[in-house]
């Protein structure tokens, strides 16, 4: 099956059970995941991830376009994630930051630089690379953050709660670009958030943990 497929999915905190959950995300559909505080939605996503911190453990099957992903270290699931914080890393330029997502390409530093130009222009940050991320408005920096991990060639996209610090305007604007450049990749997306307008605006489906 293409897309994201959580199997049978248990997850519990010091051998107690913390959330069930049977799941499929089609390629460039959004699920949102909704629920009290502490309920474990970001455990959720360190599952999928895999980084859950000890003291938690998991049973069932995580598939990703037909493939277990289960047992893979983090690195090899290509899963990619954006949090509340941009995290953008402050010794890097804007480009810098960027090319930090590239895989190795062919064609050596002319190619990366060609990669990351295009990058740009893609999020309407042409001519952006040298800049010193710090001098970056929030959307310009939720931007660069969705790039670079995009840039990585993920095949599912884990959102937690990353509108959640942008005002309304500047919220709903990311919103869109993040889920149109999901879209046109194809992309199976997880998004964690607390705002019923999020969800609407991702298409609806809702699964509720609480
Ligand atoms: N590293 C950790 N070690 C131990 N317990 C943790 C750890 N991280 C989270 N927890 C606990 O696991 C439970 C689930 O936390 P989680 O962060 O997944 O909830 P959440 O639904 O994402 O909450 P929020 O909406 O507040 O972000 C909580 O009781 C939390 O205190």
């Amino acid at each position: 099956m293409e897309g994201l497929h959580l199997e049978a999915l248990t997850i519990a905190r010091g051998g107690v059970p913390l959330l069930a959950l049977d799941a499929a995300v089609a390629p460039g559909e959004v699920l949102s995941v909704m629920g009290p505080s502490g309920v474990g939605k970001s455990t959720l996503l360190a599952a999928i991830m895999g980084t859950l911190a000890s003291g938690f453990s998991m049973t069932g099957r995580v598939w990703l376009d037909g493939r277990d992903i289960t047992d893979l270290a983090p690195e090899a699931r290509r899963v990619g994630i954006l949090y509340q914080e941009e995290l953008l890393f402050p010794h890097l330029s804007v480009g810098g930051n960027l090319a930090f997502g590239l895989p190795r390409l062919p064609g050596g530093r002319a190619a990366r630089r060609a990669r990351v130009a295009a990058a740009l222009a893609e999020i309407g940050l042409e001519g952006f690379a040298g800049r010193d991320p710090a001098t970056l408005s929030g959307g310009q920096k939720a931007r660069v953050a969705l790039m670079r991990m995009l840039l990585a060639e993920p095949r599912a996209l884990l959102l937690d709660e990353p509108f959640s610090r942008l005002d309304a305007q500047l919220r709903a604007q990311v919103r869109e670009m993040v889920f149109a450049r999901a879209k046109a990749r194809a992309l199976p997306v997880l998004l964690v958030t607390h705002d019923m307008a999020d969800a609407e605006a991702a298409g609806g489906r809702v699964v509720d943990l609480g």
